[in-house]
């Protein structure tokens, strides 16, 4: 059990940046996940922390103690890779069994030995692969053997490097809900990397996100799901990903999607007159009012409004953005469908629905999002990533920003 101080690390492999001045601070028995796109540097934090590689500069404290200097298997770190080593010509048994056999961390007898490994393989799923040999297993086995293997040893922290990625997504969801009930891990501080933020959203109790090598934000998953530091965390937590409209702010009003949106600048949202900004909806928070004519059109667009009047400003019940648009593309995602609305403007915004809510290609449709979904970012240059400045729910902005 210990704590993991992380501060001002960098490394760089010749021209490459591999991480620039990260700083973590994890706390004891923290479940911290890692989460960032191909390259952005997860690896190589871990690496740093269990001293695989030499640092340009930064510090690693674990429990209180600094780091430099200390070779890898003094800081009694475990750390899982993606890619596997074990023993080619042991079982699995004595695989699990041999990081409990080599005296370094510990004596343990042969019933503790058993527990131990009992424990680690019940979770994940190999008590029946104990007398196999590796090449006798298929990659998905092979990764939780590797994984068991870190986890029957205590340790300081566990450093786990995407050690699920080889399994098929039914298994994947099974052995993360059932990982963090292990008592090993529900114990031991852990950093847990992945690019899967489904991964990061089920399994954290907080997350990082990385990016070219810098944390960009680091919040509980709600945190980072509800108030995202910027587009570049908004479009990394949500697939589809979350749409961005563009928008400008004239005489108290959010106007965008030439005209579908119209509405008012909330109370406590900090932006000028002739700002431009970008409004993102993600696709599951919008929903289809209904084609043609919603149920309640009526009630919301006033009696003379015309319902399928195509792209234009549906007019905004309090609390929600609504849009009226028509339907483009229609594509099925099994049960569930993904719809792209032109709402008028270069962007669509997408939506996913029930395939019983959906409407036909080419039909009108009204769509509403809650205010408190409708994340408000600075405007930028194509391809250029840019900081929140809140929602449109004027009355939890400074709650969501907290
Ligand atoms: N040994 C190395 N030599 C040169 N460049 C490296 C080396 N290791 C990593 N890099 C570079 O450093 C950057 C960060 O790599 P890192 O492996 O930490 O990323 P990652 O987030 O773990 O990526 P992935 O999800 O693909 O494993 C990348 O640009 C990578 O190409």
């Amino acid at each position: 059990m210990a704590t993991l101080d992380i501060t001002g690390l960098s490394k760089r492999y010749g021209s490459t940046v591999g991480i620039d001045a990260v700083d973590l601070d994890i706390d004891d028995g923290e479940f911290f996940v890692l989460l960032g796109p191909s390259g952005a540097g997860k690896t190589t934090t871990l690496k740093s922390i269990a001293g695989l590689i030499e640092v340009d500069a930064g510090s690693v404290t674990i429990g209180g103690r600094d780091m430099s200097g200390v070779e890898p298997y003094e800081r009694n770190v475990a750390m899982a890779f993606e890619s596997y080593a074990l023993y080619p010509q042991k079982s699995v048994l004595d695989n699990l069994a041999s990081p409990l056999r080599s005296g370094r961390t510990g004596r343990y007898d042969d019933a503790e030995q058993r527990r131990r490994v009992d424990a680690v393989t019940g979770t994940l799923g190999i008590s029946h692969l104990l007398d196999r040999l590796p090449k006798e297993l298929s990659n998905g086995q092979r990764q939780r053997v590797a994984l068991g293997r870190v986890l029957v040893r205590p340790a300081d922290v566990y450093l786990l490097d995407e050690p699920l990625s080889h399994l098929d997504a039914k298994l994947r969801s099974a052995m993360r809900a059932e990982l963090k009930q292990l008592g090993a891990v529900s114990q031991t501080t852990s950093v847990y990397v992945t690019h899967d933020y489904q991964e990061a959203l089920a399994l954290g109790d907080r997350v990082g996100v990385l990016r070219d090598g810098r944390i960009v934000q680091v919040g509980a998953p709600e945190q980072v799901w509800n108030a995202p530091a910027d587009t570049f965390v908004a479009k990394a937590f949500g697939q589809p990903e979350i749409t961005l409209l563009d928008a400008v702010v004239d005489d108290g009003r959010i106007h965008g999607a030439d005209g579908a949106v119209d509405v008012a600048v909330p109370p406590g949202l900090a932006v000028t007159s002739g700002q431009r900004v970008r409004l993102g909806l993600r696709p599951r928070d919008v929903a289809v009012a209904g084609a043609g004519a919603p149920p309640d059109a009526a009630a919301v667009a006033g009696p003379d409004a015309d319902p399928v009047a195509g792209p234009g400003a549906g007019r905004s019940a309090p609390g929600e953005l609504r849009m009226r648009g028509r339907v483009g593309l229609v594509e099925r995602l099994g049960r569930l469908v993904e719809v792209s609305v032109d709402v008028g403007g270069s962007t669509p915004v997408i939506v996913v629905t029930s395939a019983e809510r959906a409407a036909g290609e080419g039909e009108p449709v009204e769509l509403s999002v809650p205010n408190h979904q409708v994340h408000v970012f600075q405007a930028g240059a194509s391809g250029e990533e840019t900081p929140r400045i809140g929602s449109l729910a004027g009355a939890t902005d400074e709650e969501d920003r907290a």
